[in-house]
């Protein structure tokens, strides 16, 4: 990427960030954006190289695999162009970073808008509400995110009937429920699931994610209308706030939501919140909500394991099936899927949902090879494969020492077997390409381009050296 006469000003790149996130929104589409895109944070732009951040090694292979030109071209068309653009594993939580501008920022009341990505079911608000209060009131819930569609498995059966228990108003004296854990585990399934029971028991429902309850609360500041926000806050028979570690955030806000807390609890009323850590963490609350939140039904919920993932992909395959019938998923193609252990629910049903969606519109019958081509989804082969691994027994074969596939030797020797090497890290682990550059000694991506490219043209022309190749790949994959 050139320099450009269009390039803004350094301080310029987080709003540029800004915008070319709506833009991806709008062209991948609110499930795809909101399970890779939205989480991702501008780590840093010095000299105009982005650095855009993932929570985690898995979710920054799959951006560099599969967005990272989407994203390039997102920036030019907002005449953006960065010197180069990298995805790097964040440095800080990302559910919390996206929010968190470094410049600055003005606050200026706006009109709530409703989430898109699902199909909501719409509530009438209070009689007579005032147009803050219509705001307030605005979140519709989504009709299939249940408690019976919540797929809990061993680790979180206890969560999901203790939840239930709560919204059914089976747990007593309790008033206070608090729901922890991962991005994307579904916490807010489980809110909405409680939303639905409540509203079931004809309770009023007041269900806000923590930057509407700040957006609210600081536009109530600024028009000096408080109290009527706080009274509004007090009319609910249930208050749900999600995402509340980014309250923390104000100082104001935070000792807002201790107050309108406390004033429900001490109303008997019902207060259902999620977040992304334990109470405990919560940094920018005080001792005092904390430990009046620890004393509620405190549930902290697991990354589901292998199974559980199936089965949430069997439920979600099923569902599409129903609205498409000309799609199925076969389940070794769903297994593939639940094997990538440091996916998230929201993740794998992203990738579950691009592969559905490509097969509808194709009409083309899935199968592992059709997935592979669709979204790159690799078998991770019958046993877990390293790049150690690969490095290893390669160098073993090929008697040579592992620290040769990092050093800058160009003879045929080394190179021909690091070129192998690289072919069988693309395509044994799932790996990106800069990633397994990076493995190699620092290499560039297109090294490891040009040697898959090179060890696929020498299998076909050379039936020996394809041998080896094969022979290589049935040891790094035999069953443990
Ligand atoms: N155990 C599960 N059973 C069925 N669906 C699930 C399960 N866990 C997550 N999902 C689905 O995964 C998606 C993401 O879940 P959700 O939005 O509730 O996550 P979250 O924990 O609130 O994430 P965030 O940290 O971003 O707020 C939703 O479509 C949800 O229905």
């Amino acid at each position: 990427m050139g320099q450009s006469t269009n390039k803004p000003a350094t301080k310029d790149w987080q709003t540029l960030w800004v915008r070319v996130r709506e833009r991806l929104r709008k062209e991948l589409g609110d499930p795809i954006f909101d399970a890779w895109i939205a989480p991702l944070t501008l780590e840093n732009w010095d000299k105009d190289d982005l650095k855009i951040g993932a929570a985690k090694p898995f979710v920054r292979n799959w951006v560099a695999n599969h967005y990272i030109a989407r994203i390039e071209r997102a920036f030019r068309a907002e005449n953006a162009e960065p010197a180069s653009i990298a995805i790097v594993v964040a440095s800080a939580p990302s559910q919390i970073a996206p929010l968190v501008s470094k410049e600055p920022v003005h606050i200026t009341p706006q009109p709530v808008i409703p989430p898109s990505n699902v199909s909501y079911m719409p509530h009438v608000g209070p009689e007579g509400a005032n147009s803050q209060g219509q705001g307030l009131w605005s979140r519709m819930l989504h009709p299939q995110q249940t408690f019976d569609s919540f797929i809990p498995g061993q680790d979180n059966e206890f969560g999901h009937s203790a939840a239930r228990a709560f919204a059914e108003g089976r747990s007593g004296d309790l008033t206070i429920l608090y729901i922890h854990g991962g991005f994307g585990y579904g916490k807010t399934h489980l809110l909405n699931a409680a939303a639905l029971e409540f509203r079931k028991r004809a309770k009023k429902v007041l269900f806000l994610r923590a930057e509407d309850f700040m957006r609210h609360f600081l536009g109530a500041l600024y028009r000096k209308d408080t109290l009527n926000f706080k009274e509004e806050l007090r009319s609910a028979d249930v208050l749900i706030i999600d995402d509340l570690q980014h309250i923390c955030r104000s100082a104001a806000t935070a000792s807002e939501f201790l107050y309108t807390v406390n004033a429900l609890a001490d109303l008997r009323r019902k207060v259902v919140i999620a977040a992304d850590r334990a109470p405990a963490a919560l940094e920018g609350l005080g001792a005092d909500i904390k430990s009046r939140i620890s004393g509620g039904l405190v549930l902290q919920l697991a990354k589901p394991d292998r199974d559980t993932r199936l089965d949430i992909l069997k439920h979600r395959a099923a569902e599409f099936g129903r609205l498409r019938p000309g799609v199925a998923i076969p389940e070794d193609v769903l297994e593939r899927i639940a094997d990538i252990e440091d996916a998230s629910p929201r993740e794998l049903i992203a990738i579950f949902t691009k592969l559905a969606t490509y097969a509808d519109l194709t009409k083309k019958p899935v199968t592992a090879e059709m997935a592979e081509e669709a979204v790159g989804l690799r078998s991770t082969g019958t046993k877990k494969t390293s790049i150690e691994d690969i490095q290893r027994k390669t160098a073993e074969y090929y008697k040579l020492d592992v620290r040769d596939f990092h050093s800058p030797q160009r003879a045929r020797r080394v190179a021909r077997p690091r070129q192998v090497a690289m072919y069988l890290a693309r395509i044994l682990t799932t790996r990106s390409l800069p990633e397994i550059g990076r493995r190699f000694g620092g290499r560039d991506h297109t090294t490891v381009l040009h040697a898959c490219r090179r060890v696929e043209a020498l299998c076909q022309e050379d039936k020996e050296f394809k041998t080896e190749v094969e022979f290589l790949r049935s040891v790094l994959t035999r069953p443990v």
